[in-house]
């Protein structure tokens, strides 16, 4: 059945899934939607954002699920209904910070923004951060359940979105979280992916 993955021409929430799409040797059409024809697409979006996954006649929105539904195809999940639940916690607080640097990135207002950096970069990044490493280490260089999860895949593809936006590097320092961007990085498919990918800043 053909699979289409619809998003920006960005790494973005699309990353994980491409990831998690390359690994599992899904074949799948790259649909890249350039800023400009976004506004006649976005009407025709479920819920008006994307990414998308099509699989032949069905479609289907948010990221985090669609990563979860691959995941489960890659067997990148856990190997009971508790071990899924560690891998999602910590799916989601990767995603919870990505909203907040997110937040701070595209606020307009200038003051705002200002307050809104010394919050982040002093208490928001280094609480999150400093917790994800911890987990890192506890799980012997995993973010769950000791194994490579797609919780490893959804953290080492959206890292380098949530450095670009807080403007920090958000590794340095952090040798356990930098080790399993590392290992995900450099999985032969994963490997080859990035070299061929088009570059985009974030
Ligand atoms: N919870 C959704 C959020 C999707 C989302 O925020 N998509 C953004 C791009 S990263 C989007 O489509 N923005 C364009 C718009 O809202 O018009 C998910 O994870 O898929």
């Amino acid at each position: 059945m053909s699979v289409k993955l619809t998003y920006f021409d960005i790494r973005g929430l699309g990353e994980p899934i491409r990831y998690l799409l390359k690994y599992s040797g899904i074949n799948f059409e790259d649909d890249r939607i350039s800023f400009d024809d976004w506004p006649k697409l976005k009407p025709s979006m479920p819920f008006g954002q994307m990414p998308l996954i099509t699989e032949g006649a069905r479609s289907c929105h948010q990221s985090v699920v669609i990563g979860r539904y691959i995941a489960k195809r890659a067997k990148l999940t856990g190997s009971n209904d508790w071990e899924d639940l560690e891998i999602d916690a910590v799916v989601d607080t990767v995603n919870d910070l990505r909203q907040k640097i997110g937040a701070y990135y595209f606020e307009s207002n200038p003051e705002h923004k200002e307050r809104l950096k010394a919050t982040l970069l002093n208490e928001t990044i280094p609480f999150y951060m400093q917790r994800l490493e911890n987990i890192a280490q506890e799980n012997s260089g995993y973010l769950a359940v000791r194994k490579l999860t797609w919780a490893d895949f959804f953290f080492a593809a959206i890292i380098d979105l949530m450095s670009y936006f807080s403007g920090m590097d958000l590794l340095k320092d952090r040798p356990y979280l930098q080790t399993i961007k590392n290992k995900v990085d450099n999985l032969p498919a994963i490997k080859k992916w990035i070299d061929v990918r088009p570059k985009t800043d974030f």
